[in-house]
């Protein structure tokens, strides 16, 4: 309910504060005065879990202590109970639900936000015609004069009007932007030279440099960049240019209504929190380009799906995920037809989107772009039909292709690996399906050699198959305040190990693709606040491993080893972005490493080829060996032992009331006694494999609520003090120790004696 008007909190605030002044001044004149539904203090109804995604059913708010004040004219009005005062029902000035990204515009900000106050063309649907092209003259004579900005545009030309009060000084911002004459040679924008100066992108990255001037030029384009490059960029800066040129353009030309104008670019990504945050980037880049307000749509699952159809219906640029995207295409009026116009179709992440799971409906999603005679166009005229053939230009982006794409695409084979494919094999499957405008897309390929950042290293710890969490706690404990990306291949995994170091005290979140949407954006913004505790830890299925660009993360993690070598090339890119560096660590068991050798030689094939070729063949994993103390890993036992007790009964606990809640509501169903404990032995009688687990299952479960206490109680203890790994507290003082470093908080807090670091 509550709106989102991220753009400028400050004028947010002063909206609300002058609905309060409003509401108070009724309030004074008439206690008991009615307020609009929007005036209430509503609160959110709590969903279970189990209603995830509940196809755009998005959640039940609720208030207390109001009257229905039904209107003459059908509408409704409230008024608080007798007795309880106005105050109480009242939503509080500077109240922001949370639960969207900034950067998005929406109905309601489109019709009062500041951003969209700030920028004539949200005030130019009222003014006449003649009045519009002369003031679009008028900037645009300005713009061919002025200079690329090396300070931002809004500052030059504010000037200080007389009777504004100190307040609007706060809208004057501060020219704190870089130097941006690397940029120079791209031929773009005044805007855009603004907004880039203002995010600190003092030059292009490589894909950047590369594709911006071929997208511009009108080519179709295939990127291929390694992850954490500016890729987003890459696509985003032209389309924006794109939007800048055509709004001259229209405004000259009609008075389209906001409802008749189509949007300018589709851009699919493979999950939720990827189109976020290509949302939420690209917004970036919008809201720092003065007088820029292009909208952006974003539709995907887990949000309201009335508000996603309203919303692209007056959108310029629409990102989203394919499912969802089909389901409002598919189900709206006349949405295909409008997005038949759009002038770029990007495919972000295209190996993925191209593959099992997306390919159904970006199969329709491409099939409706192209052909007229799907159900949605059905009331389309003659006269549109024979309208000219889309003339988009396609964008693809990725850090890995895939080498089954093409035959999978063709039905021809299942998918079988993940293995890397080379330039012409994809471009050979991305021709077939993506109906390029051109013959022969542009293929950029900045990084043949590989896909890995540049600054990032690649480590591996070996350890025995039943110690994993021990060494996983281990590594986290031997890099304090590094921001741990964890990847598992299970969702019941990431449950267990977040619940493992949650017991461990440690600062941890789970992301999964089980978990409602809003708990997976609470997830995402907890670990990657600048605020957040610098050691936070999130625990992640590969929902998490694409596309999401989560600043500052140290470390990644691969608890299990991934099972394909491009999903490695994508977990391990979520730290050493933007040219910083970061770790990526497997924890693998001896009868892993095969395994990994074989992945690890794949992503490394053409560098190992080159080394080769100078030093002769050679077998050995390309990724540095780790050695974890053994004094430490001992050490660090019995705290493991604890919490593994303690998560184990806890999960246990929970997995047996869930089976008894379902066994008891089919023996109602079937109007018979249920006996949990006959069930148990008919259960457990023939069985052979599987009995042990179940067995101590059942044991774990069975701790008492004291025996429990009691765990916890001890592992606090443990918790409590430093890992002692070979130092007598009584010698303290002997030297071994560098009490002064100890202090000041220097060195590693977690262990008491000296800890070799791991010079990886
Ligand atoms: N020219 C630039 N200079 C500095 N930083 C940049 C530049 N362009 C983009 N960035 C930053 O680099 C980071 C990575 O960008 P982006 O998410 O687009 O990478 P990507 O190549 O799409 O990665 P992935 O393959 O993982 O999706 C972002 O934080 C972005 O703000």
């Amino acid at each position: 309910m509550g709106q989102k008007r991220a753009r400028d909190p400050k004028a947010q605030v002063a909206e609300a504060n002058k609905r309060k002044k409003a509401v108070k001044s009724d309030a004074a004149s008439d206690d008991y005065g009615s307020l609009g539904v929007d005036d209430l203090n509503w609160k959110e109804v709590a969903m279970p879990d189990r209603m995830d995604d509940a196809e755009g059913f998005f959640g039940l708010e609720e208030i207390e202590g109001v009257d229905i004040i039904k209107q003459s004219d059908g509408g409704v009005q409230f008024k608080a109970k007798a007795g309880k005062p106005t105050k109480s029902i009242i939503k509080p000035p500077s109240e922001d639900d949370g639960d969207e990204w900034a950067g998005f515009s929406d109905e309601d900000s489109a019709k009062k936000s500041p951003a969209t106050e700030k920028t004539p063309a949200a005030t130019e649907v009222k003014e006449d015609k003649k009045s519009k092209k002369d003031k679009k003259k008028e900037q645009n004579k300005a713009k061919k004069e002025e200079q690329k900005p090396k300070e931002p545009k809004a500052a030059q030309s504010q000037s200080i009007k007389a009777g504004l009060s100190f307040a609007a000084l706060d809208d004057v911002e501060e020219d704190d932007g870089v130097d941006v004459s690397a940029w120079d040679g791209l031929n773009l924008s005044p805007e855009t030279f603004t907004a880039l100066s203002k995010m600190k992108f003092s030059s292009p990255s490589a894909i950047q440099k590369a594709s911006i001037p071929a997208i511009l030029d009108g080519h179709d384009v295939v990127g291929k960049a390694s992850t954490g490059s500016g890729k987003t960029l890459a696509f985003g800066i032209p389309i924006i240019e794109h939007y800048l040129d055509q709004r001259g353009k229209q405004d000259e030309q009609s008075d389209k209504s906001e409802k008749n104008k189509s949007p300018i670019a589709l851009i699919l990504s493979p999950t939720r929190e990827l189109a976020h945050q290509l949302g939420k980037h690209i917004g970036e880049l919008i809201a720092n380009s003065p007088d820029t307000n292009a909208r952006v749509a974003l539709i995907t699952g887990g949000m309201s799906i009335q508000k996603q159809q309203r919303q692209l219906a007056t959108a310029d640029i629409v990102i989203g995920t394919p499912g969802r995207v089909w389901e409002i295409l598919s189900t709206g009026t006349g949405l295909i037809r409008k997005m038949q116009k759009i002038q770029f179709l990007v495919v972000d992440e295209a190996d993925r989107l191209l593959s099992e799971g997306h390919f159904k409906e970006m199969e329709h999603i491409l099939n409706a772009l192209d052909k007229h005679q799907a159900g949605d166009i059905a009331d389309m005229d003659q006269e549109e039909e024979e309208e000219e053939p889309s003339n988009r230009q396609t964008l693809v982006f990725s850090a890995t292709f895939h080498k089954d794409l093409q035959q999978k695409l063709a039905g021809k084979s299942r998918w079988t690996s993940g293995d890397m494919l080379d330039n012409k094999e994809s471009m050979e499957y991305l021709l077939k399906k993506l109906n390029f405008r051109e013959e022969k897309p542009k293929f950029i390929d900045v990084n043949p050699e590989s896909q890995m950042a540049v600054g990032l290293k690649e480590g591996i710890v070996e350890c025995p198959a039943m110690e994993k969490d021990l060494y996983l706690y281990s590594v986290l404990l031997y890099y304090p305040k590094h921001r741990t990306l964890i990847f598992t291949n299970s969702i019941s995994a990431v449950r267990r190990i977040t619940q493992l170091l949650q017991a461990l005290q440690l600062p941890v979140f789970a992301l999964h693709s089980n978990m409602a949407q809003k708990a997976r954006l609470r997830s995402i913004e907890r670990f990657s606040s600048p605020t957040a505790n610098p050691s936070s830890i999130l625990v992640a299925t590969d929902v998490a491993a694409r596309g999401l660009d989560i600043k500052g993360v140290n470390c990644v993690i691969h608890y299990h080893v991934p099972r394909t070598a491009d999903a490695y090339v994508h977990r391990s890119g979520r730290t050493a972005r933007a040219g910083e560096s970061g770790k990526s660590i497997l924890i693998c068991a001896p009868d892993e490493v095969v395994g990994v050798a074989r992945l690890a030689g794949k992503i490394h094939s053409k560098k190992a080829k080159k080394a080769d070729d100078s030093s002769g063949p050679s077998k050995k994993i390309p990724l540095e060996s780790l050695d974890i103390d053994r004094r430490v890993v001992a050490r660090l036992r019995p705290r493991m032992s604890l919490a593994k007790r303690i998560t184990d009964s806890t999960i246990a606990k929970e997995k047996v009331n869930t089976e008894d809640n379902w066994l008891r509501a089919a023996a109602d169903d079937l109007g018979v006694e249920y006996d949990s404990d006959e069930f148990d032995q008919s259960k457990g009688r023939g069985r052979g494999r599987g009995g042990g687990r179940e067995r101590r299952e059942k044991e774990a479960s069975e701790l008492s609520k004291s025996e429990m206490a009691g765990l916890r109680a001890e592992l606090k203890q443990l918790l409590s003090q430093r890992v002692n790994i070979g130092v007598s507290e009584k010698y303290l003082t002997a030297g071994r120790i560098d009490i002064d470093a100890l202090l000041r908080g220097e060195g590693n807090d977690a262990f008491l004696g000296h800890l070799d670091p791991l010079t990886f």
